[in-house]
């Protein structure tokens, strides 16, 4: 069957480049450089033989499944994400909406263990699903953070990693499913455009996300506006995302990469995504090391705490760059957020 996209993909280009894909079980050094170099390039890398075990990642994959598959008043007894929660079609607190649906964790235990009685009727087999896999996925957001240090050259290697290690990270944890798209018979042949958004074009606020999915494609990165890069879906990789907490801390020699997730497949996509965030009165500032390098030796962005930003974020859209609104020249800025 012929899949045509309807009108608001229509006029966007798809761009076919190969993407970084970090071997993790590579000699050190040269793994720190590639992963610098992605992250300058891209904001965005794919890591294989990453050393997160297959059963933990199959454990929560299953229980997410599980819940997905609940009638929705089940689901709704986890709901309404407000921001933690179930939520369905209805993404942020402003209008944002997508074809998918999802569970919004805190990483802290004693968060986990509350929201898991309302998710499962076996609340300890989620939690430890979930608590298992947040360990293991924290791990390698950590190495993959000391890699990057170790390749910006900033002495104190675990600069970064520090804030998500940290007892009062403010980490998430996020399943999504993207249910296929029933066909509608009855209507015109434009039920047969089958692309649809499931999560609209955004930056991830934190600092970085480890992002795990089936084997369903559906992950898109922008570089350039308008231009997209379909992810190829690999269910043994985890995709890493810079975050806009990193960009502003490597005083913008990494870039917060733009993505989507699209629904387009008679299979449904699930992913589950690490958000590993700072503490909330963490100070978000760069190493001397990183502003020395920068041309005139400036921050790009004030000092704030992660409290400040994750208040502008929620009050702002999906696909707003709220970075801008924290960067010190003010000719800099963008002239304008996203609608
Ligand atoms: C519209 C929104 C949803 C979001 C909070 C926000 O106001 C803007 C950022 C969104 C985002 C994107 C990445 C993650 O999926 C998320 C959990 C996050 O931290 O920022 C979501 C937020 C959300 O769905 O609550
Ligand atoms: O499901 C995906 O592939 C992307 C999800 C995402 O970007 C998010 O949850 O922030
Ligand atoms: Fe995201």
């Amino acid at each position: 069957m012929v899949v045509a996209s309807p009108k608001p993909l229509s006029s966007e280009k798809l761009r076919d480049v190969e993407l970084p894909i970090i071997d993790f079980s590579a000699e050190r050094s040269e793994v720190s450089k590639l992963i610098v170099k992605a992250c300058e390039d891209y904001g965005f890398f794919q890591v294989i033989n990453h050393g997160v075990p297959e059963d933990i990642i199959a454990n929560l994959e299953h229980e997410g499944l599980s819940f997905f598959a609940l009638p929705d008043s089940e689901k709704q007894r986890a709901g309404p994400a407000n921001p933690l929660g179930y939520g369905c079609k209805n993404i942020g607190l402003h209008g944002d909406k997508g074809e998918v649906e999802y569970l919004t964790l805190h990483t802290n235990p004693l968060s986990l263990a509350e929201t898991s009685r309302t998710i499962s009727n076996n609340p300890s087999k989620f939690s430890s699903a979930a608590s298992g896999y947040i360990e293991a996925v924290r791990g390698l957001a950590c190495e993959l953070l000391n890699l990057m240090a170790e390749g910006l050259l900033v002495p104190d290697t675990s600069v970064f990693s520090r804030l998500i290690r940290d007892v009062d990270s403010d980490s998430i944890l996020r399943l999504n499913h993207y249910p296929p798209l029933q066909l509608d018979w009855d209507t015109s042949p434009s039920s047969y455009d089958r692309i649809k958004v499931g999560f609209g074009e955004h930056s991830d606020p934190q600092i970085l996300t480890l992002l795990r999915s089936n084997d369903v494609s559906g992950l898109q990165i922008s570089i350039e506006d308008g231009v997209w890069i379909p992810v190829p879906p690999d269910p043994t990789a985890f995709c890493a995302n810079v975050g806009d907490m990193l960009q502003a801390l490597t005083n913008g020699r990494f870039v917060s990469v733009r993505h989507r997730a699209l629904t387009n497949s008679c299979k449904s996509r699930i992913s589950m995504a690490y958000f590993g965030g700072p503490p909330l009165q963490a100070w978000i500032t760069a190493p001397p090391e990183l502003l020395a390098s920068n041309t005139n030796r400036l921050s790009l962005y004030r000092p704030f705490t992660w409290a400040e930003y994750k208040k502008a974020v929620y009050s702002l859209r999906l696909g707003d760059r709220r970075l801008d609104l924290f960067r010190t020249c003010s000719d800099a800025a963008a002239p304008g957020l996203a609608s």
